[in-house]
């Protein structure tokens, strides 16, 4: 069969993995990316992350389920798969004393089809620097090297493993816009990240791992629906959060005052915010600092961990 044909270019199925000792970091994951696609793997410290993506790309056999990228098995079928990815790992562990330029030139030695490591340099942003020795990049800068190695290839599959840690803002927005880029010239990426506004602002879909499993899954979109949205506004002085017309039955889950600070949390913001708006304007008063905002997935993300917690 034609590869290139495969609509999800990434498949995993029921994926485990076992360490030593008999620890069981990744318990029975599901997930496909399609062709062009960005996924991000988010997930708590030890949620299983790395240890997922070192499956895809592999560097490891799973101990139960099976993985398909580009429609071949990672670890036993290496050699169809690797020259068609890029890897940017959390440590690229390059020798410190060669350049930057000596190091790319090192790296497309050992890549199939390398563009030139000019062109991958130019692209992170590094063409100041190619004179400059790995051990004195900045830590954004070393990050950066790793990913124009990874890119050396023009790599169809795309794996990076915490790609913005330690840029700086500017850094983090030049990698995004790269990275979209790359997905809109039929990359399929997967990453995975700490970042909560990162995936919300790049991932097409995610996944949040929560020890060792998908705890959700789906666009940002997806994962934040149903969460509830925030409220907040300062009353004039003189009225009091118990002036509201009734709370119950708008969907407000929790509401709290501080001095005339009203900050609610609803689950039907259009309905709790007319009710007050409505409310307001009859009594001529306004409500000045009103804010409203539909959850974001940091919220989701923190709700979610909770609630696993909760149910163990
Ligand atoms: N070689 C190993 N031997 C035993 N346990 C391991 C090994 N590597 C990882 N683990 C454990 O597996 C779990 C998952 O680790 P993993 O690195 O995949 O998590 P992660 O989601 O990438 O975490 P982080 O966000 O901190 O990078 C952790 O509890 C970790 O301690």
């Amino acid at each position: 069969m034609d590869n290139d044909e495969h609509e999800h270019v990434i498949e995993a199925t029921g994926l485990r993995r076992v360490y030593g000792g008999g620890f069981e970091a990744v318990r029975g994951i599901s997930f496909s990316v399609a062709r062009g696609e960005i996924f991000a793997l988010l997930g708590t410290n030890g949620a299983g992350k790395t240890s997922t993506v070192e499956l895809l790309e592999g560097l490891a056999a799973p101990a139960a389920g099976t993985v398909r990228v580009l429609g071949h098995d990672p670890c036993r079928e290496r050699a169809a798969v690797r020259p068609r990815t890029g890897v940017m790992l959390q440590e690229g562990g390059f020798p410190s004393e060669l350049t930057v330029t000596e190091t790319a030139r090192m790296w497309a030695g050992c890549t199939s089809s390398a563009r030139p490591e000019a062109e991958a340099l130019e692209l992170v942003g590094l063409a100041d620097k190619l004179r400059v020795r790995v051990k004195q990049l900045s830590g954004g800068e070393r990050r950066r090297l790793d990913l124009a190695l990874a890119l050396l290839g023009e790599p169809e599959v795309l794996f990076l493993d915490e790609p913005t840690t330690g840029l700086d803002a500017e850094g983090r927005r030049d990698t995004w816009e790269l990275v979209r880029n790359l997905r809109d010239s039929g990359t399929t990426v997967l990453l995975t990240t700490h970042y909560l506004e990162e995936a919300e602002g790049l991932a097409d879909r995610l996944a949040i791992l929560h020890k060792g499993r998908i705890a959700t899954a789906g666009t940002p979109a997806e994962v934040t629906a149903g969460r509830p949205s925030r409220l907040s506004f300062r009353l004039p002085d003189g009225y009091f959060l118990g002036d509201l017309p009734p709370l119950t039955g708008l969907g407000v889950c929790e509401h709290e005052a501080d001095g005339q600070v009203v900050r609610l949390r609803t689950r039907e913001l259009q309905r709790t915010a007319t009710a007050v708006l409505t409310w307001a304007a009859a009594a001529g008063i306004e409500l000045s600092g009103l804010d409203m905002r539909s959850a974001s997935l940091e919220e989701a993300f923190l709700g979610i961990a909770q609630e696993q917690d909760a149910a163990a």
